[in-house]
């Protein structure tokens, strides 16, 4: 399993503190965060692949600095974005999963057996030649999930995957989430999608109030936001 250290992290934008001393050694499988709106979930998030650096503290994944040795990292760590139209990048549904393995130097034929697995996991195979920008919200939230499943990285983080899904999408990428054998860090709202993780991390103000088994910190979280 991957080991995911954030030591001593603080983070502000425009001299708001959002991140406020946040240590923490993630080595469980499936780690939720959870949080009101605004207590810094995301940031600590994007922190893991670099795609925010502290302003002070550090973040270490499998023994990488994410600040020195970023590319690396990314290689290591997917991330799935709440909004799927940033990751988005091809034309149809097949090319934008099949761009992920571009750099990947697989022959053909195993480039395009891996992207059809991952359509299939996310029920995608009917819509595969579509245009990707015209599937539905919740459709482009399955693209992007295949899109960073099929390069089969060591650590997937994903911020609101389930946001946009209807109860039906929501279980396959659950269960599916359930099936991953690499590590999995899930910023959610959709306590239901957490209640089977082994962690969940409950944030409050930037800073980590409870962290625990899934129903003695989720029992916190509900206490806390009442
Ligand atoms: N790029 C940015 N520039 C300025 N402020 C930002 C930026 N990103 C986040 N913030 C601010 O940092 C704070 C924490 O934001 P963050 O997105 O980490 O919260 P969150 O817990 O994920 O919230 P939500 O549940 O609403 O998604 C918020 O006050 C937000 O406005």
């Amino acid at each position: 399993m991957s080991e995911i250290v954030f030591e001593r992290v603080s983070h502000d934008f425009e001299a708001e503190l959002v991140v406020d001393d946040v240590s923490l050694v993630l080595r469980e499988r499936r780690v939720g965060i959870v949080g009101a709106n605004g207590s810094g979930k995301s940031t600590l998030a994007r922190m893991i692949n670099g795609l925010v650096t502290p302003a002070s503290g550090r973040v270490v994944v499998d023994g990488l600095d994410v600040a020195r040795q970023g590319r690396e990292v990314r290689r290591r760590v997917g991330f799935v974005f709440t909004n799927a139209d940033n990751q988005i990048v091809m034309p149809t549904v097949r090319e934008d999963v099949a761009f992920t393995l571009r750099r990947h130097r697989l022959e053909k034929a195993d480039a395009a057996a891996r992207v059809d697995a991952a359509l299939d996991r996310v029920g995608l195979t009917d819509l595969a030649e579509r245009p990707a920008h015209r599937l539905s919200g919740g459709q482009k939230q399955l693209l992007a999930i295949a899109s960073v499943l099929v390069a089969a990285p060591a650590i997937v983080v994903a911020d609101e995957p389930t946001t946009l899904l209807d109860a039906r999408n929501a279980r396959r990428v659950a269960e599916h989430f359930e099936s991953l054998d690499q590590q999995l860090v899930v910023v959610s709202h959709q306590l239901e999608l957490l209640e089977s993780f082994d962690r969940v991390v409950v944030m409050e103000a930037g800073r980590v109030v409870a962290d625990d088994v899934p129903g003695a910190a989720l029992d916190a979280y509900r206490a806390l936001i009442g």
